[in-house]
């Protein structure tokens, strides 16, 4: 079962650590898309792409375009400026679609609250970050993840860095959050 939790607002040190609050405050899959709209999806770890959920949301939401990252050092070109990049805060103009493959990581969302939520992710895991959510991504402590991706139409994988208020799609978001 993915879990997800409040991560401590005061951790230092290793990013891939797990930096939960004291005690944990972990947050139920119907919680987090209320506090982020992110959704959460399980697909068949031990045959993802060819699980039937998969394959009737790719068609109902028009996910055109796939391809796979594989985050580690060997496989990422450039792979510490690329770790830096996923892990400073941003947002997309669309969706960020990630079903995992193989290894784990950590998305990081922040909530309503402009609180972080730390989602751990695992094979099988399918999850869609709405476009205009401030978040980033991290590897964990086991430094891989295989991962595909999915869009409708052509890729755009642009991250714009916080502060991008400014922005039809951070507005969008925000509109569409309401509690
Ligand atoms: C496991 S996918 C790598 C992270 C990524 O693609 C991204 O865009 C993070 O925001
Ligand atoms: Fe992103």
């Amino acid at each position: 079962m993915v879990q997800s939790w409040f991560m401590s607002e005061n951790w230092s040190g290793d990013q891939r650590e797990p930096h939960h609050k004291q005690p944990p405050e972990y947050v139920d899959l119907d919680t987090l898309y209320k506090l982020t709209l992110v959704e959460h999806f399980k697909v068949n770890e031990s045959d993802p792409v060819n699980d039937k959920l998969l394959n009737s949301i790719k068609k109902d939401r028009g996910y055109s375009y796939e391809d796979e990252i594989t985050c580690s050092k060997e496989c990422l070109p450039n792979y510490e400026s690329k770790l830096k990049m996923f892990f400073e805060e941003h947002l997309h103009t669309d969706e960020e679609i990630r079903l995992v493959l193989e290894g784990s990581g950590y998305f990081d969302v922040r909530d309503v609250n402009d609180k972080w939520i730390r989602i751990k992710v695992e094979p099988g895991d399918l999850l869609i970050i709405p476009k205009g959510i401030y978040h980033r991504f991290t590897l964990d402590t086991n430094n891989f993840i295989k991962a595909k991706r999915l869009f409708v139409g052509e890729p755009v994988w642009t991250p714009h860095n916080r502060p991008a208020d400014h922005m039809d799609c951070r507005k969008e978001y925000l509109g569409q959050i309401t509690c």
